[in-house]
Parts: C-alpha cells; sequence; structure tokens
C-alpha cells in the first residue's frame, strides 16, 4: 500500500514539486493535492504532472489528506499552519520543509488539533531557482533531510515522515531545534550572507567607470551561484534565525579581519598556514 493516499502540499515550487515528484516516481502517494496562491504556477504544476488537481484555498486544499507538506517561505508558515488546523483530517500528520525550525515548530504542535500531528524538517537540498518548473525528482537524492522531533512528537508520525524522505533519497537525520538553527547558520545561512555581500560589493565597486562584473570567471561565478537565489525566501531566513546569523556573522568578521591582518602584514607564512588549513578542511568534506 502507498506511505501516503492524499498529500496536500502547500507551496508547490522547487521543494514542493521536487518531493511530489520523487514520491510520485517512487509510487509511494494515491493522490497530489497543491496549494497556493499564484493560480498560474498551480496550474503549470499540473500540466507538469507534479500535482493531481489544486485548490487556492488551504482549508479546502487540505480536507481528506493524510500528509500535508508545507513549502512556503519561512514567515508564513505560522499562519499557514493556523489556517489549516481547523480543517485537518484526524490523524493527518503536518511536516515542513522550511530552512529554519526555532520559531517554527513549538507554535506548529500547539496549534494542531489533538490526534493531528506535527514533525518539523528540513532537506538540506536545494538550487538558487525557484518555482515548479525547477523542481526535479533527483534533487533529494543521497541528500541529508533534518528533522527536529520534540517530547510531543507522536512516534508513527515520526516514522511516517523519516519514510518518506527514505523514498525521496535522503539519509535522515534527527536534531534539536537549537542545534539546527545553529548548524544551517553556519553551514547555509553565512555563506548565503557573504556571497549576496559579495556581489554587491563588486558589483558597487566604483574605481571604474564601467561594471567589472562581466570580467568574473570561474572563481567568482562558482563561489557566487547562491546569491543569484529568491530574494524573498533569503529575506524570511534572515528574518527568522537573527540570532543565530548574526553570531555566525560576527565570528566570520574575526576570521576575515584575521586573513585582513596577515595581508597587511605580509606575512607569508600565516597566509600560507591559513590558506592551508582551509584547504585540509575543505577536501575532507565527503
Ligand atoms: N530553495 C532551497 O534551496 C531550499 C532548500 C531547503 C529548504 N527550503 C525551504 O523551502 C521552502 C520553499 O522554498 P522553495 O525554494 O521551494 O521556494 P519556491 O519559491 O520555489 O516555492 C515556494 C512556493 O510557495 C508559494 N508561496 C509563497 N508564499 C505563499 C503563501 N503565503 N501562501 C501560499 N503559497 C505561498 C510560492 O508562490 C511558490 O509557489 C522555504 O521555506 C525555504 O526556506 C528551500
Ligand atoms: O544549493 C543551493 O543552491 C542551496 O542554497 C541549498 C541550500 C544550502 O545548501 O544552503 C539552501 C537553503 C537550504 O535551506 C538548504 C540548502
Amino acid at each position: 500500500m502507498p506511505l501516503i493516499q492524499r498529500l496536500a502540499i502547500i507551496g508547490v515550487g522547487l521543494i514542493g514539486g521536487s518531493l511530489a515528484r520523487i514520491l510520485r516516481e517512487k509510487g509511494a502517494v494515491v493522490e497530489i493535492v497543491g496549494i497556493g496562491r499564484g493560480e498560474a504556477n498551480l496550474r503549470k504544476a499540473v500540466e507538469l504532472g507534479v500535482i493531481d488537481r489544486y485548490s487556492l484555498d488551504p482549508v479546502a486544499g487540505v480536507e481528506g489528506a493524510d500528509l500535508v507538506f508545507l513549502a512556503t517561505p519561512v514567515c508564513s508558515i505560522i499562519d499557514m499552519v493556523a489556517r489549516i488546523a481547523p480543517a485537518l483530517a484526524p490523524g493527518c500528520v503536518v511536516t515542513d520543509g522550511g530552512s529554519v525550525k526555532g520559531e517554527i515548530v513549538a507554535p506548529c504542535e500547539k496549534l494542531l488539533p489533538p490526534g493531528t500531528f506535527f514533525v518539523g524538517g528540513h532537506p538540506i537540498a536545494g538550487t538558487e531557482k525557484s518555482g515548479v518548473e525547477a523542481s526535479f525528482a533527483a534533487l533529494y537524492q543521497g541528500k541529508r533531510c533534518i528533522l527536529t522531533p520534540t517530547a510531543q512528537t507522536d512516534g508513527e508520525a515520526l516514522r511516517k515522515v523519516v519514510r518518506m524522505w527514505e523514498l525521496a533519497g535522503s539519509e535522515v537525520v534527527c536534531m534539536d531545534v537549537e542545534k539546527h538553527d545553529r548548524v544551517v547558520a553556519a553551514i547555509s545561512h553565512l555563506p548565503h550572507m557573504v556571497a549576496y555581500s559579495l556581489v554587491n560589493a563588486v558589483g558597487g565597486y566604483d574605481r571604474f567607470s564601467e561594471n567589472i562584473l562581466k570580467y568574473s570567471a570561474g572563481g567568482f561565478r562558482d563561489f557566487t551561484r547562491i546569491a543569484s537565489s529568491d530574494p524573498a525566501m533569503w529575506r524570511d531566513i534572515a528574518l527568522m534565525n537573527r540570532e543565530a546569523v548574526l553570531e555566525m556573522m560576527d565570528f566570520f568578521s574575526e576570521y576575515f579581519a584575521g586573513l585582513r591582518n596577515l595581508v597587511e602584514k605580509g606575512d607569508g607564512h600565516g597566509l600560507e598556514a591559513f590558506f592551508a588549513r582551509s584547504k585540509q578542511n575543505r577536501d575532507a568534506i565527503s
């Protein structure tokens, strides 16, 4: 029997659309209902075979669903859960793919009526592209998905969400929301803040009368791919994971200041040691 009978996906973009595609490919779901604000995107999702039907009304859209997946920008998730909560079928499992967990999980658990269950989640996989047309079935293959169960989390609901991500090809890792938000601030949110700043700095460099970004090659382009990511999504992440992002930005600044100091002093040994330590760490990432 398929794992999910009726899957409701709220926000059928890169993350929601990719999950729909892989679960359908694996025969893990009977029916997929898309929910969103933009009718053109939802119509496209039906045309592409990503969802079976759609609703612009979240309350109507979640009717009879045994699993609801929220994949809208993080600042909208709590309001969305509040809207759908009274309409959920008994036994329904609600989970999300939002990039921040600390401010989301506890309020969502409180909002759900008895007999329905929330499990916080975050696939550590993505691209700089948005929308259903950017979605693809292999997105989660060989990647990690972090789930953030709490003392309130129902065991059966957690097992269903774990199985869903395993079917999508991911290795599931569980951690508490605090650790999740600190880890992703370091490995995901800081790099985006640095990439956005770098592109703005170089794009704003005014020593020459022409824009020098056109001369950029592999180094700049590889490093800054993620600066093309959706601004509204990253606004929400910076607002919602504020404290951990600020901590990482300050921590990073210390390293950047240290490097600046080595350059200023003309400390060749220090520079080589700094770069060698970095190369060793980078080469060791599997
Ligand atoms: N893009 C990534 O690399 C990535 C990776 C992991 C997790 N995430 C998280 O997944 C979520 C979705 O990101 P995405 O990349 O799929 O974005 P996306 O823009 O591709 O898709 C989001 C969809 O949600 C819809 N939407 C936005 N606000 C809405 C609202 N208030 N009500 C209903 N629909 C709404 C949009 O129209 C769009 O169709 C975000 O929470 C993000 O933090 C993103
Ligand atoms: O590969 C990318 O483009 C991504 O930005 C994906 C990425 C990341 O690795 O930082 C971005 C946000 C997430 O919440 C998870 C993954």
